[in-house]
């Protein structure tokens, strides 16, 4: 079969379209590769939240999805809105890669502590969290590709950044990390470390059958089902500092998230556990206890100062 794959245009946007290529070849599908640029690509210089963040970055693939001109879209899974516009479906997951924020620094002798230092980063569950467990570190907002921000660094701008484990492993830069986070501290972002395969749900049956099976990975599946429903009944939008991360653990899923105060002092962090059939139960359960345990105040709080 032979396949139509929408990316946008950036370097790891372009990895991640190779490795679903090299995938669907694996699988013995032909493919091509269709670059599509979206208002977020061309909008630099202002705030995503100013622009209004729902779909920047899909309203033009989602376009060429719905009018046939490519068969599928592939994004990283944690960038993907908890509710996608009517029409569009989720139909695979790639195997999720190490799930950890990594401290990446220019610096030989760098070492991550609670001490002053500048950190480079303009995730606000990031930055919510460094206030709570390391206090002393002070930060500074840093915008645009690996490769700008790692740029803005050595220019001087901070001594250290905070990325994504999977980007930094995608764009080459290993020597860089100076420091693993652990997950008990930084639980990551939702769906991060796996890529999403979007389509319109009027593609047809057997090549969505075809490209689920050359590309879905069953356990990542399963826990990004729990986390997407947590996020889903948050209605946390990316810029809104919730975290969730779902493990596999037999035949359980086991499931930590929360929230944190923009400020870093009220954390929430549970850890539940049910069985791998009801991976959604789990995340709309995880939310509805987040929300009880205080979650609900922060949340409010949160979307009135953003
Ligand atoms: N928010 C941007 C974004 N979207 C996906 C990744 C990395 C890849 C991934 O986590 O799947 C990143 C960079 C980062 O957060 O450091």
């Amino acid at each position: 079969m032979h396949i139509r794959i929408g990316t946008r245009g950036s370097k790891l946007a372009l990895w991640q379209a190779y490795y679903v290529q090299e995938k669907l070849e694996k699988a013995g599908h032909t493919s091509e590769i269709v670059i599509i640029e979206t208002k977020g690509d061309k909008i630099l210089d202002v705030a995503i939240s100013k622009i209004g963040s729902k779909g920047v970055f899909t309203e033009e693939i989602e376009a060429q999805l719905a009018d046939g001109s490519i068969d599928i879209a592939v994004h990283s899974a944690k960038d993907m809105q908890s509710h996608l516009p009517e029409g569009f479906e989720l139909i695979a997951f790639s195997e999720r890669e190490q799930v950890n924020d990594v401290v990446v620094s220019h610096k030989k002798d760098f070492q991550f502590a609670n001490q002053p230092m500048v950190i480079g980063t303009s995730s606000t569950r990031r930055i919510a969290t460094l206030k709570h467990f390391y206090p002393e570190i002070e930060t500074v907002d840093i915008r645009g590709n690996l490769q700008t921000r790692i740029k803005k660094m050595e220019e001087g701008l901070c001594d250290a950044i905070l990325l994504a484990y999977a980007g930094v492993h995608r764009m080459g830069y290993h020597d860089k990390i100076a420091h693993t986070l652990s997950t008990e501290e930084f639980i990551p972002a939702v769906g991060q470390g796996s890529v999403a395969i979007e389509v319109h749900e009027s593609l047809n049956q057997e090549k969505k059958d075809v490209i689920r099976f050359a590309i879905n990975h069953k356990a990542t599946e399963n826990c990004l089902k729990a986390e997407r429903a947590y996020l889903r009944y948050l209605e946390g939008g990316c810029s809104i500092p919730v975290y969730g991360l779902a493990r596999i653990s037999g035949t359980n899923i086991e499931m930590e998230a929360g929230i944190i105060s923009l400020d870093g002092l009220e954390r929430i962090a549970l850890k539940l556990t049910d069985s791998i059939a009801n991976a959604e139960q789990l995340g709309t359960l995880m939310a509805k206890q987040v929300l009880a345990s205080g979650g609900d105040k922060i949340l409010k709080e949160i979307k009135e100062q953003l």
